[in-house]
């Protein structure tokens, strides 16, 4: 998709602004593309290896940063409030120092086009079932941070914070604190203790980088971010980053787009297998550590082995399915059996994904609007649903 190189003043103010904080840029440029804001180009011909961008952990925000420090926040607010909190107290600020970077984030408009979570709930009913279950935990985890914040800040209005909330949810990396010793006082937690919920960095440029599943790896350690091309890139091409190996549904609810070419999706199975258990059989299984996370591919194998349990239980005698998950048996001479019944789930979503193709065809959307940008993204999302399916119902057999 063509790219537009001078992408306007505030990018060119923001690109300035970076390099006298702390981020060195090489043979890379922010541009803007259609459909998916603003991203990276190659400014020139780059080769595999290149450094690309480097940003100093100085210039990084994160909970430990002092300017963030400086809010004294009680250990039990999220990580993830900590950081809203401070970008939207810096929103407000007439000196925010950040200026230069807020201006080039997405603004409140367009998450109201991209993000689910401001869409209208007619739409979000629209959504398949995992990015709407993504939808549900995101909506109480924001609802929890902004609880949990208010008393201490009442000045800052919900929907300020709602905007610094998703600006936190779409463009942090995953920074586990290399450059602070083990046990250092502004780690959110003892080192020890850190989960994946505790380790986020804004970086200031390398939020630019578009996703794709396969693109170059951003690479931290004590002295920074760094981004390294992963091929060689012609000039003008656009250079993406990989934010992680995350399914279609999971990008629509977390990022507000989805991928044509994805080569880690796949669609969960929980929705039409777990209603199909009588009690024992999910007693069974959560005693094995076998029941839910069924999943479904477009690529091979087509179902994961936790499905090909639950299967056997669902259509064998019990001792089949145990000898299966205990390894003495690896159920080749089931699997006809077991590929039939799924095989009628399949078929019959098939019928359901049908109904709900019509149903997104039939929003009235003018165009140009946001609605169109949801309708355009809720159809292409469940036609490549029907393709999985129906792909699936032939290698199964069907
Ligand atoms: C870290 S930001 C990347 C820069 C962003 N495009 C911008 O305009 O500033 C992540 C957001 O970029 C968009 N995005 C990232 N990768 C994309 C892609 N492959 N296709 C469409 N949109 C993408 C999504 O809106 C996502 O929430």
């Amino acid at each position: 998709m063509a790219a537009a190189l001078d992408p306007g003043e505030e990018h060119t103010r923001f690109v300035d602004w970076a390099q006298n904080n702390g981020v060195e840029i090489n043979g890379i440029a922010p541009a803007k593309f259609v459909g998916r804001g603003m991203g990276i180009v190659a400014a020139k011909e780059l080769k595999k290896g290149d450094r690309l961008v480097h940003v100093s952990h100085k210039s990084l925000v994160t909970v430990a940063s002092p300017a963030v420090q400086t809010h004294k926040f009680l250990s039990r607010i999220t990580v993830h409030a900590r950081l809203a909190t401070h970008l939207a107290l810096q929103f407000e600020a007439q000196d925010s120092t950040n200026k230069p970077w807020q201006d080039v984030w997405p603004t409140r408009s367009d998450f109201e086009t991209i993000l689910p979570l401001h869409w209208p709930q007619e739409r979000q009913d629209l959504l398949p079932n995992a990015a709407n279950v993504l939808l549900q935990n995101q909506r109480t985890n924001l609802e929890k941070d902004y609880l949990s914040i208010h008393p201490f800040f009442p000045s800052i209005p919900k929907p300020l914070f709602t905007y610094t909330w998703l600006i936190v949810s779409t463009r942090t990396f995953y920074w586990a604190y290399p450059d602070l010793p083990p046990q250092h006082r502004s780690l959110p937690k003892k080192r020890a203790q850190l989960t994946a919920d505790d380790c986020y960095a804004m970086c200031p440029f390398m939020d630019y980088f578009n996703h794709s599943s396969i693109g170059c790896y951003p690479a931290a350690s004590a002295g920074g971010y760094s981004v390294t091309a992963d091929r060689d890139y012609k000039a003008g091409e656009e250079v993406y980053v990989s934010y992680g190996s995350h399914t279609n549904d999971f990008l629509l609810a977390e990022y507000g787009f989805i991928l044509e070419e994805n080569t880690h999706d796949s669609l969960p199975l929980d929705h039409l297998i777990l209603p199909q258990l009588s009690a024992e059989q999910e007693r069974v299984l959560k005693e094995d550590g076998f029941h839910g996370k069924y999943t479904l591919s477009p690529g091979e194998p087509t179902i994961c082995h936790r499905t090909q349990a639950v299967l056997r239980l669902l259509t064998l005698p019990e001792r089949r399915y145990t000898a299966f998950i205990s390894g003495t048996d690896e159920g080749a001479s089931d699997q006809a059996k077991v590929n039939d019944y799924l095989i009628g789930l399949l078929v019959k979503y098939e019928r359901q994904i049908m109904g709900i193709l019509e149903e997104v065809e039939g929003i009235e959307a003018e165009p140009k609007s946001k609605w169109v940008e949801q309708k355009n993204v809720l159809l292409r999302r469940w036609k490549q649903i029907e393709r999985i399916v129906k792909g699936a119902v032939v290698v199964l057999g069907g």
